[in-house]
């Protein structure tokens, strides 16, 4: 019951950070449209319904920029809630470095690697300055950020580090 009125609450997206193979750039994608449009950000969307989140990953990806990726590996689940908005925005995250094909732009995203220590943190979501040093440390984590409506300032955040997988898919229906 608990479980049935916290789904209604929560709506899932994935979200894929391509690196290259030794880690030192990262693909990013610039929103052409809709949520988030104008920022850099990695590639993803709502889960559609009957899909895995993993499969919505790929299925994202590709979508998006037309790579095919293998082995995902997931880092994080974040949650994002707005002031004005009792929807929360949960967003699972992955990475990988097993792609096929090269990045092409498509109607949502306009794709471009990054040198790491580079990265457009002016023209992305505010969250990612904050998450970015776990994510590239290697750490596995569930964050919850709090926004303003305005989309742009974050009101504040709590996070934890988790050690296995098993823990972090635990974490899952945080509010
Ligand atoms: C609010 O803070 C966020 N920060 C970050 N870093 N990323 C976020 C935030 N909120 C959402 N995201 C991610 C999650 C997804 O990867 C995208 C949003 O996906 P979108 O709304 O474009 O979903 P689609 O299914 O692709 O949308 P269409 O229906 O337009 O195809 O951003």
């Amino acid at each position: 019951m608990v479980e049935a009125i916290q789904q209604e609450t929560h709506k899932l997206y994935t979200l894929i950070y391509v690196f290259n193979n030794d880690n030192t750039k990262v693909l990013l994608g610039l929103k052409k449209r809709g949520f988030g449009m104008g920022r850099w950000n990695g590639f993803g969307g709502k889960v559609e319904s009957g899909e895995s989140i993993y499969d919505g990953a790929i299925r994202e990806l590709k979508e998006e920029s037309n790579l095919d990726a293998k082995n995902l590996e997931k880092k994080a689940i974040m949650y994002f809630k707005f002031e004005d908005n009792p929807i929360i925005i949960d967003v699972h995250l992955y990475t990988t470095s097993n792609i096929s094909g090269d990045p092409v732009e498509s109607e949502e995203m306009l794709p471009r690697w990054y040198d790491v220590p580079d990265l457009p943190y002016g023209f992305m979501w505010p969250d990612n300055k904050i998450w970015h040093p776990w994510l590239f440390e290697g750490k596995l984590f569930t964050a919850t950020f709090y926004f303003k409506a305005d989309q742009t300032t974050i009101t504040g955040y709590k996070h934890s580090f988790v050690s296995s997988l098993k823990e972090l898919e635990a974490a899952k229906f945080d509010s």
